[in-house]
């Protein structure tokens, strides 16, 4: 089983002080037992390279072009996220399919680029509210997952993070059960074939430190890819504290 992976994605949230008072509270983390990191909005990631360096935690673009270069206008590639020391980049999460229209072909072709730039693409899926109120849970998860690992290869699947989000637990405070997640990382961890155990499958959705170890209880959930609780320290430490195995 791989380390667990507490990653906290800041959304379009912070300013330069309150980055500094946020990140001088997690550089002392010690990753021997969890791995940690925060994706804050682009902008920021020189401040994050300034304060992390040499700690044990890790950072990470919140999206990137599929394109490596070019008239692009807004975008930024894999390599820029490269040169600021990122290690991970959020990939295909439920706020930029919404608001940006962005595809699963558009994802996949997004985690075959970060790949290249040896990032870790933290691919994000889930079901919206109304799909899992249809019974489409699972359905919706094996498209979206299989076009990315149809694109990529199952080999290459070993240096990805999946991140398992519903969309109706997004921001909501209403998190998934650990038996609701549970089935569903389960299932994605089946469509993994040899490479399944190598891969971190986090939960993203309204996780909080007072749920975070039920969560965490259960067999195929690795860690969190935390929203809100993510821009306080203390709470965000909580939650990586109750990823200890
Ligand atoms: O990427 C993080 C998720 O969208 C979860 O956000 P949240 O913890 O604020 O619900």
């Amino acid at each position: 089983m791989a380390k667990p992976l507490v990653l906290g994605n800041w959304k379009m949230n912070g300013s330069i002080p309150a980055n500094a008072e946020l990140l001088k509270g997690l550089r002392d983390w010690d990753a021997s037992k969890v791995s940690l990191g925060v994706c804050p909005p682009a902008i920021y990631l020189p401040q994050c390279q300034v304060v992390l360096n040499g700690s044990d935690v890790a950072w990470g673009g919140q999206d990137m072009s599929e394109h490596d270069s070019g008239a692009y206008t807004g975008e930024i590639s894999s390599q820029m996220l490269g040169e600021l020391g990122c290690q991970y980049v959020i990939l295909g999460h439920s706020e930029r399919r919404q608001y940006h229209a962005e595809s699963d072909e558009l994802v996949a072709n997004k985690c075959a680029a970060a790949l290249k730039a040896s990032l870790v693409p933290v691919l994000c899926i889930g079901e919206s509210q109304a799909e899992r109120e249809a019974g489409e849970t699972l359905a919706v998860i094996e498209r979206q997952l299989m076009t990315v690992i149809n694109h990529l290869g199952l080999e290459a699947m070993a240096n990805t993070v999946v991140a398992y989000e519903p969309v109706w637990a997004i921001g909501t405070g209403l998190s998934a059960s650990p038996e609701q997640a549970q089935e569903v990382h389960a299932y994605i961890r089946s469509r993994l074939g040899d490479v399944a155990n190598s891969v971190q499958i986090l939960y993203g959705g309204s996780v909080k430190p007072d749920n975070a170890a039920e969560l965490f209880a259960k067999p195929d959930i690795d860690g969190a890819l935390v929203g809100g609780a993510s821009l306080k320290a203390d709470d965000f430490l909580a939650i990586a504290k109750a990823a200890v195995r």
